[in-house]
Formats: structure tokens, C-alpha cells, sequence
């Protein structure tokens, strides 16, 4: 069965609307350019089977270690040009490690090899104007050069219309999905409904 992540999550109803499908992660983004950034703080009881994940873009190590505290993350997701020497400072601060990547046709991946020690998941996202939450989907066949043994989730511009493509989409490390901004309504609310319509059909 597929992991399911639900990115770009702000709001204290909208969160304890999307627990009641319980998603394997939920990511908060504490980026100051993205309209999802997390200001405020996330008042909702967590169940301990849904993960918290924090998507910081080449943020220090400071910030990071704050954020981990004070939301009680379980995971970051580092979603710039982060090191894999930064990506084991990270995960020596006791969480879990999601590795995001822009692809493209010239990506090297090659350069995966070095972040696997390091690293949980990997992310693979499309290359856009910004670091994330583009809401364009890359060519996946480009994850064919992918050889590494860190399993990855899917990203990027994923909607709902998607179902069979990602049914028929097959790589040995293909274990999850993250789903963000074609999800959601207005003001970064996502559309719960359609979340569970897209769950119910992708599971099955
Ligand atoms: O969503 C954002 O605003 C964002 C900003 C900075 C880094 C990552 C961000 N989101 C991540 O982008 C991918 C793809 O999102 P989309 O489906 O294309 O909207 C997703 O992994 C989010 O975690």
C-alpha cells in the first residue's frame, strides 16, 4: 500500500478534518515566500500514527532545530540545495529525513549516491520557479535512471484526475505520494472531500 502525504497544511479545523482520513504524513511549511507558510501555531491533537513533517528551503540548522521543538515534528523535509553533510546534521537532531529533489532532464542522479546514509525518503518534485508547491507534474519516466535504495515519494502537481497514472506508474523504491496544492480551495484550505474521493480510488 502507497504511504499518502497531504503538504501545505495551516489551518487548526482543516487539520483535524484531514486526521480523520489519516494520511501517513502531514506537512507543515515553514518557508516565508510560500502562501502555506506556518505562522501560528498548530493547536490539534496528533494521533501517533500520522508523522509531522516540516518542509524547510535552505533553512539553518537553528530554525530547523526550533521548529522541531516547538511543533513537535517528526520528520523534515529539506527542500533546497541542502548538503548531505546538513542533511545528517538534521537527522541527528532526532528526526526522520525526506531528501526533496527538482527534477528535469539534465538532473544527475548521481549525485543521490552521497545522501544516502543520511536520508529516509527521498522526494521527487518538478524543477519550477519556486522550491516548491509549483503545481506542475515532471515527466516520471525520468525516474527510470533513479538506482538508488532510498525509497521515494512521488510529488508534484499530483491531482485527483491522476489516479491511473499513478496505478500503472511502477520503480522498486515507489512507495508514497504527496499531494499539495491541486488540493486545495481557497487561502490554502485543501478540499477534504476531494482528498478522500482521491484516497478511496487510489486505494482501491
Ligand atoms: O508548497 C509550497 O509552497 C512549498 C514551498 C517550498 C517548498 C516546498 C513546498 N511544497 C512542496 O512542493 C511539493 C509539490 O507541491 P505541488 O503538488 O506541486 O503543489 C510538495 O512536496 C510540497 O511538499
Amino acid at each position: 500500500m502507497l504511504l499518502l502525504k497531504v503538504c501545505g497544511m495551516k489551518d487548526n479545523s482543516n487539520i483535524a478534518e484531514l486526521i480523520q482520513l489519516q494520511p501517513d504524513f502531514i506537512g507543515f511549511i515553514f518557508h516565508e515566500k510560500s502562501p502555506r507558510n506556518v505562522v501560528d501555531h498548530i493547536e490539534v491533537n496528533f494521533p501517533s500514527n500520522i508523522k509531522k513533517v516540516g518542509v524547510f528551503v535552505n533553512e539553518s540548522e537553528e530554525f530547523i532545530h526550533s521548529k522541531i521543538i516547538s511543533f513537535k515534528l517528526n520528520s523534515a523535509q529539506l527542500h533546497g540545495n541542502e548538503s548531505p553533510e546538513f542533511c545528517q546534521k538534521i537527522k541527528d537532531l532526532g528526526v526522520d529525513i525526506i531528501k526533496a529533489f527538482n527534477i528535469h532532464p539534465e538532473f544527475d542522479f548521481k549525485q543521490l549516491k552521497a545522501y544516502e546514509p543520511y536520508c529516509d525518503y527521498f522526494l521527487f518534485d518538478a524543477f519550477g520557479k519556486k522550491a516548491g508547491g509549483n503545481g506542475i507534474v515532471f515527466n516520471w519516466e525520468l525516474l527510470n535512471q533513479y538506482s538508488e535504495n532510498i525509497p521515494f515519494l512521488l510529488s508534484g502537481g499530483i491531482d485527483e484526475t491522476m489516479v491511473d497514472q499513478i496505478k500503472i506508474f511502477k520503480h522498486s523504491q515507489f512507495v508514497g505520494i504527496d499531494i499539495n496544492s491541486k488540493f486545495e480551495t481557497a487561502n490554502c484550505y485543501k478540499n477534504i472531500t476531494n482528498i478522500k474521493l482521491f484516497k478511496d480510488e487510489l486505494f482501491s
